[in-house]
């Protein structure tokens, strides 16, 4: 035996605390290093990381440089030929120079839009497909972590990264990273065409610029902010209304809407608030911008005029230098405001991020090609679990069921049924003891391989979206319809499935509204029968399905359980009477096992459950 998980940390709580520090925090996810990242609000870090994403198609990227560089030269000339224009043609009017020069011009806009349009074109499928890729990433993270982070998450928080969040990269990746890449050619070749023109005009110009600065400065720490809580209330809003909707009944039959509406009215309110913080402060960056741009015109037109009254400069480099100062001023503008952007844009790359590093489950060795069929006999010995430290829901729980046997767990409500399932399935780690099949711990088994041996029958059943056939086929995905179909019959479904109007391919909703609850059990008896596995487990539904319905589930759970060792969490007297061992659980621990017979001769708790059944019609 290896007595290794009894002196390490207990894992279930290992985790807990993993996702609760940080609320959830980025841990060592093995794909990015041993170093323990610190929450990341670090824009370079984020950004390095989406770089890594981008850099995966260089060719797209070369392209956009180019076509940016291409456009930005294009435009600088622009002014340079129209001060030229005025210079050599307009102002000792030569006309016949002029209409080359025009047509030159012309030529010059015309290629720049060309370009731009191409530009476009490759930013926005490279930012489509760098944002599928995130996506995914983020997709197969969801598949990889451990249950118990979905337990302690908001789900529609969790939807909202991966719709949201990414939306706002893709739009940044689209407009910002082209915009910030022309804004500084812009800036950069701007100045180098003044500089070339006239120095003195030049420092004029650029008189305005420290000033822009400090406000840009001061207004983006503020948006930054603003906008990174603004994501944060969105994901709430997001939250509230997919628990809202997938427990709306609940709601309504509590009579609760008006409390519903309260809340969120309350919810939204803050997103209002924080949304028209976000927003105004940026918004405001654009008339500001506008305002100072219009004053450096008033300053240029008045000292260009002066230098040109003293012949220090011509009237073209005047004209030229209002474009310039357009064109210079513009990209630093456009900086403030795509900065605002992006940083909205890191602050939801970052919550994609802390997804994408907290720990995966880690699955154990790699499993061997072919998994060999196992007998079925199953081991807890001294198991001790607690969901979290200071609470022990299962206390030194023993038990053995032998190949083909049928054990009955049955006890009160919050006793710990489901988590010795939860234990048995790995969705949780024991924190002392051995759980062992066929004499293995399960401890060193992989996660997927362990799991492939058990099939679920739960008492929610769950069916996704597609048709009947594919539900069933969820079970093994290699099965014919042949297969399918004599699944389906074992498992007493294919009668009610040949009423349907499309039968098999009857299309289901995820919900799966439109089965009664009696027939989702049916078809997830089906897809375990297809499965085959050699350990079962069953949560009968406690919920009364009419009687021929239940009928139909008993005698397809028997056939099912014929020749699998099996875990029933049983309400039913049939049921647990069949067992070959009926476990009583309560608080945690076992207190009666034995057959139906022996417990009622006990007198303990069981053999009240049964009077009670008498009167009743069910246990549990
Ligand atoms: N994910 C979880 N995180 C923390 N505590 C949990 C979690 N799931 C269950 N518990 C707690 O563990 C205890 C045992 O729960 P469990 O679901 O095993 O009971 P059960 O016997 O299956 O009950 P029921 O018959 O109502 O399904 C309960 O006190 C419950 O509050």
């Amino acid at each position: 035996m290896s007595t290794d998980h009894r002196s390490s940390p207990p894992q279930a709580n290992k985790a807990q605390a993993h996702f609760e520090q940080m609320g959830f925090r980025p841990g060592q996810g093995p794909h990015h290093g041993a170093v323990p990242k610190v929450r990341s609000k670090n824009t370079k870090e984020t950004l390095l990381r989406i770089w890594g994403y981008l850099k995966q198609q260089r060719q797209a990227l070369v392209i956009v440089i180019v076509c940016t560089a291409l456009t930005s030269g294009l435009s600088l000339l622009g002014p340079y030929l129209i001060g030229k224009i005025i210079d050599n043609h307009i102002m000792p009017h030569r006309l016949n120079g002029l209409l080359r020069m025009g047509w030159l011009l012309f030529g010059v806009y015309v290629l720049g839009a060309m370009f731009t349009w191409i530009q476009q074109y490759v930013a926005s499928s490279l930012s489509q497909h760098t944002v599928r890729e995130m996506r995914e990433d983020l997709f197969q993270q969801y598949q990889r972590l451990p249950i118990q982070f979905f337990d302690q998450q908001r789900h529609g928080e969790l939807m909202s990264r991966a719709t949201n969040d990414i939306t706002n990269v893709s739009n940044t990746l689209n407009q910002t990273v082209v915009q910030i890449i022309s804004s500084v050619l812009m800036l950069v070749g701007s100045l180098a065409m003044m500089l070339s023109l006239s120095l003195w005009m030049t420092l004029v110009t650029i008189l305005t610029v420290p000033i822009i600065a400090f406000l840009t400065k001061k207004i983006t720490k503020y948006t930054r902010q603003y906008f990174s809580t603004q994501q944060k209330q969105l994901g709430d809003v997001n939250g509230f209304v997919q628990e809202n909707i997938s427990g709306l009944k609940v709601v309504k039959v509590f009579g609760r809407e008006a409390k519903s509406v309260e809340q969120f009215r309350e919810m939204n309110e803050k997103l209002r608030t924080i949304g028209i913080k976000a927003q105004s402060l940026s918004g405001s960056m654009g008339p500001l911008m506008n305002a100072m741009r219009n004053l450096s015109f008033v300053v240029i037109a008045v000292f260009g005029g002066i230098f040109a009254y003293h012949e220090v400069i011509t009237i073209g480099i005047i004209v030229s230098f209002l474009n310039y100062a357009n064109q210079f001023s513009q990209p630093i503008n456009q900086l403030a405001n795509q900065y605002n952007l992006f940083q909205s844009a890191v602050a939801g790359a970052e919550r994609v991020f802390e997804v994408l590093d907290l720990e995966p489950e880690t699955l154990g060795e790699k499993e061997s090609a072919a998994a060999p069929a196992i007998r079925g006999e199953v081991v807890f010995d001294r198991v001790n679990f607690g969901y979290t430290s200071d609470v022990a829901v299962l206390k030194n729980v023993s038990l053995q069921a032998k190949p083909g046997q049928t054990i009955a767990l049955v006890g009160p409500t919050g006793a710990g049924k489901t988590t010795i399932i939860n234990l048995l399935t790995r969705f949780y780690d024991i924190q002392s003891g051995r759980i062992l099949i066929d004499g293995e711990e399960i401890q060193t088994m992989n996660k997927s391989a362990l799991r492939r041996h058990i099939g679920l029958v739960l008492q929610d059943a769950y069916v996704f979206s597609g048709t009947i056939r594919d539900n069933i086929r969820y079970g093994r995905l290699n099965a014919t319809d042949q297969e399918v179909e004599k699944a389906a019959w074992l498992a007493n479904a294919d009668s009610f499935i040949r009423k349907l109007p499309s039968g098999y391919d009857t299309y289901l909703s995820a919900e799966g509204g439109n089965l009664s609850q009696g027939q989702r059990q049916l078809l997830t008896i089906a897809r375990a029968v297809l499965a085959d596995p050699a350990i079962l487990i069953l949560d009968e539904a406690t919920s009364s399905v009419d009687t021929r319905t239940e009928l139909h589930i008993q005698e397809a759970m028997r056939t099912l359980m014929q020749g699998r060792t099996s875990f029933v969490i049983a309400h039913r007297l049939s049921t647990i009477r069949e067992a070959d061992e009926i476990l009583v659980i309560q608080d945690g621990q076992i207190t009666e096992r034995g057959s139906h017979d022996e417990l009622l001769k006990r007198n303990g708790f069981y053999a009240g459950l049964h009077r009670h059944q008498f009167v009743q019609g069910e246990v549990g």
